[in-house]
């Protein structure tokens, strides 16, 4: 009998995605199913998905989520088996999921997340007759609390924690347990308490069964303060549980063979075809024609992502013939630095400040070069696209990207293995330094050609890291049988 995992996600590929989270949530399901693994995810009913929704019935009724009226529904829509929670009063918003229009986090965050949990802590507690998971899969603190609901109700169904990413933990303050429906002893250092607040995420870690980070070496650098973002400390109490599996790509979606957003398909065989993607590039982003090599930044805008420092040097990128586009929005400041550099560089810089999955695709295919000056980077997925794409990377050394990018030094030029470029220290330096290298890697053809063809042969299939996470889920449940088991004989 198939396994039955319930996958609770505030995103989901490809209904509503503000980044990476998004596109693992909505792959991993379909990677799961071949190994015996049915998953049905618990997701809000923003605008975005609403519409999927059919004229049947809901399956629950809920008069008071948190004060407000909702309602759960089932739909399978592009192979995802969903449970929607339809509660107008808390996602019928026109912002993102987690902002508004003018990029403010909503007020009520608090209850709109702690809803979802509470939602998916239901469904493993019985809320549903006829079905409920044999494992809960929540992800990054907007669904972290189910665990501790779970807990809570004394249902003791097997919990998975993927963080995603640790600098964001939903912190709120600590008046707010009544409201949420939490007895007081969840508020103790070994449950929700964080600093005298509540903490979604320590919460969540203190009370999953296991803990997964989005690759091992992340896994590794979460338990030091230079990246555990103060929850160091709980990781390090939690070592025992916590293990990294690297994320893997969708590869039906990002396959420049098939890829319906490009001008012209290509494949590791072919790879000349790339080049005819580049002048469609070039003119969709208004920059000059002549040759040069195409860098790019496809990111959300933020301090981890490190566009700061891509700011410092794009003038020397440009300044060595080459061209920058720059696709993201996030942080203001940043926006507004990148918009004045692009200012000053009419022609050799493009910046759209926008969220756009088609000109994503494009960019890959039409770039020479992908840009990640992360300041921490729990796996980072743009640069695997990238890879499949015969983009080279240019990455920092740390987290995901040290882990999946095969640094191009002599060695591994040599051994036919290199796929792009590691830089360190994180800064304008070590950046303008890996910036140079690809630079003059990009100069030589016949090098240039044999990192592209080494990045689109690596292999970052989903097929490898589903069968850790079966694995994972197998191993819990045979823990949880057993202790039932025990508890029955006693
Ligand atoms: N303006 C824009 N327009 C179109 N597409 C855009 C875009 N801005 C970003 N994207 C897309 O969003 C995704 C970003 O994923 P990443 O994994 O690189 O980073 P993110 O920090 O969001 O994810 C977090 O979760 C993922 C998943 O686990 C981890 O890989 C990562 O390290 C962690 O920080 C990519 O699909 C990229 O193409």
């Amino acid at each position: 009998m198939a396994m039955k995992v319930l996958s609770s996600t505030s995103e989901l590929f490809p209904f509503i995605k503000t980044g990476g989270l998004a596109d693992v949530t909505g792959a991993l399901p379909k990677a799961l199913g071949a190994f015996g693994v049915e998953v049905k995810t618990v997701l809000p009913g923003y605008p975005q998905v609403m519409p999927l929704l059919s004229d049947n019935p809901p399956l629950v009724v809920f008069n008071d989520l948190f004060g407000e009226r909702a309602a759960l529904h089932h739909v399978s829509a592009e192979g995802l088996d969903l449970f929607v929670i339809d509660a107008p009063a808390l996602f019928d918003r026109s912002g993102g999921p987690y902002v508004d229009a003018r990029g403010i986090d909503y007020p009520d965050n608090w209850k709109r997340f702690a809803s979802l949990s509470l939602v998916t802590a239901e469904i493993a507690n019985g809320l549903l007759p006829g079905w409920g998971p044999d494992i809960v899969h929540t992800h990054d603190w907007q669904s972290a609390l189910a665990s501790v609901y779970m807990r809570q109700a004394g249902c003791s169904t097997p919990v998975v924690l993927t963080v995603h990413n640790l600098a964001f933990q939903g912190q709120y303050p600590a008046y707010l347990l009544g409201s949420l429906g939490l007895s007081p002893n969840a508020y103790t250092i070994d449950c929700l308490e964080y600093y005298g607040d509540l903490s979604y995420l320590k919460g969540g870690l203190m009370t999953a069964d296991a803990i997964t980070t989005v690759s091992p070496t992340y896994a590794r650098e979460v338990l030091t303060p230079k990246y555990g973002m103060g929850l160091q400390g709980v990781l390090r109490k939690r070592v025992g549980s916590l293990r990294g599996v690297v994320n893997g790509i969708d590869q039906d979606i990002w396959n420049p063979e098939t890829d319906h957003h490009l001008p012209v398909n290509y494949g590791v065989h072919d790879i000349g075809s790339k080049f005819a993607n580049r002048m469609p590039l070039l003119k969709r982003f208004k920059l000059d024609t002549d040759d040069g090599p195409v860098f790019a930044a496809i990111s959300r805008l933020t301090w981890q992502k490190g566009i700061d420092i891509l700011v410092e040097v794009s003038g020397e990128i440009v300044s060595r013939g080459g061209k920058l586009i720059v696709l993201g929005r996030g942080e203001r400041s940043i926006e507004e630095a990148l918009v004045a550099t692009a200012a000053c560089f009419p022609g050799r810089m493009a910046v759209e400040l926008g969220y756009c999955e088609a000109d994503a695709h494009l960019i890959h295919a039409g770039s020479d070069i992908v840009v990640q000056p992360s300041r921490f980077e729990p796996c980072g997925l743009t640069q695997l696209y990238a890879l499949r794409y015969g983009t080279i990377p240019v990455v920092s050394r740390t987290g995901g990207l040290a882990e999946t990018i095969i640094d191009a030094n002599d060695a591994a030029i040599s051994a036919g293995v290199a796929t792009g470029f590691q830089f360190d220290p994180v800064d304008g330096s070590g950046l303008r330094d890996g910036i140079h290298r690809a630079y003059d890697a990009w100069r030589i053809p016949s090098i240039w050609r044999r990192l592209q063809k080494q990045a689109m042969q690596a292999d970052f299939s989903w097929q490898r890291s589903a069968g850790q996470y079966a694995e994972l889920y197998l191993e819990l449940q045979k823990r949880h049988v057993r202790t039932e088991q025990r508890l029955v004989v006693a």
